[in-house]
């Protein structure tokens, strides 16, 4: 196992996401590889140990968090997740980032801009010897997230698109990384029990099941800078798309536009980093008789893509490992909502286990 070997991850966006992501890897540093371990997927992913994943690098555009060390930037400002681990310093310091379209109306009137210059991020991610840079912007960044994945096809480092900004799932973009041998995952993080994938899993037993799905909605509210920053209409655009894909990707057929409503719904401050979904499927079973199915979910948003982007990361440095460029289908399909080919989540969850055995 990879005791010597380790996964140079940077990070773009240190945000809530980013905090669960930092924590989770030390929550984990010594979980038993033999056995199960509750929260995670793979204790061990091919050779790689939750602990072998190392941050070596950071950016962002926040005043409170440049030039902080890393493990301090993760508490700093607007981030309020749920804490789960105490970090140690990890030698990090977050560099400023280029901010292009990455601050919306609600982040501009909230946080403060560094008023320092953005790094060379090519230079930056080849010093520290990037594996694998995580983007976590904000929903709605969508030329800063291209700056971000040319920034790794120029460096050589394999890319996670954990936002709705669609790259993977972009055939141009998909022959550039292919063309340059750098692996990507994308697009969209999909999370560990989250809405989309409950909501995905219901759609298909449905199908499944014979039942005609007629009618669905998907309404959602958190008190994060995701929810408030989508409270700007024009940057969820994607992140509709992605989401409602998602979804009705699982089901054969057309439901017509007006019969799929999936989304970011509202922000309420006081859930802080928690996500309710509220889910409502309607469809018409034996004799067309009526079946309703509703649900509410509530998790932290943030420790639950973490667990997610854990692997894709160890995914993507597999993939570097093997010199296998442009989009790692079986993680994605698994990991993100919005994946080049949308497979059913069973299906992907196979195809992922015969990646990390070498066989897909
Ligand atoms: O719960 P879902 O639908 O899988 O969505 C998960 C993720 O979706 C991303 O687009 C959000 O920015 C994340 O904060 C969130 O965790």
């Amino acid at each position: 196992m990879g005791e010597n070997r380790r996964v140079r991850v940077a990070i773009v966006g240190v945000g809530n996401c980013a905090a669960s992501l930092v924590q989770g890897v030390q929550y984990y540093r010594d979980a038993d590889a033999g056995t199960r371990v509750p929260g995670l997927m793979h204790v061990v992913f091919g050779e790689y140990h939750v602990r072998d994943i190392e941050f070596v690098a950071a950016f962002d555009v926040d005043a409170k968090k440049v030039s902080r060390d890393l493990s301090e930037a993760i508490f700093a400002s607007e981030n309020n997740t749920i804490k789960i681990a105490d970090v140690p310093p990890l030698g990090v310091t977050v560099q400023r980032g280029h901010t292009y379209d990455g601050l919306g109306r609600f982040y501009r009137e909230t946080i403060e801009e560094s008023d320092e210059t953005p790094v060379d991020v090519v230079a930056a991610l080849r010093e520290a010897e990037v594996d694998v840079l995580v983007s976590y912007l904000p929903v709605g960044s969508e030329e800063a997230d291209k700056f971000y994945a040319q920034a790794c096809i120029d460096a050589g480092v394999a890319f996670v698109n954990a936002l709705p900004v669609f790259i993977a799932s972009d055939p141009e973009w998909a022959e550039k990384f292919r063309a340059a041998g750098v692996p990507i995952v994308g697009d969209d993080i999909k999370s560990q029990v989250g809405a989309t994938i409950t909501h995905r899993v219901l759609a298909k037993l449905f199908e499944d099941r014979g039942v005609q799905l007629d009618r669905t909605m998907q309404l959602n509210v958190g008190g994060n800078m995701d929810f408030l920053n989508m409270k700007e209409l024009e940057r969820l655009e994607s992140k509709k798309i992605s989401k409602t894909q998602s979804v009705t990707s699982q089901v054969d057929r057309e439901l017509g536009k007006g019969n799929v409503h999936i989304g970011p719904s509202d922000y309420v401050q006081w859930l802080d980093d928690r996500k309710w979904a509220y889910v409502r499927l309607e469809g018409r079973a034996f004799g067309d008789v009526p079946l309703n199915l509703e649900y509410k979910l509530e998790v932290w948003d943030s420790p639950n893509s973490a667990g997610i982007i854990i692997d894709a990361v160890r995914a993507a440095k597999i993939a570097k490992d093997r010199g296998i460029g442009g989009p790692i289908l079986s993680a994605s399909s698994y990991f993100m909502k919005s994946p080049p080919e949308q497979y059913d989540d069973a299906t992907a969850r196979d195809e992922v286990e015969k990646f990390i055995a070498g066989e897909a």
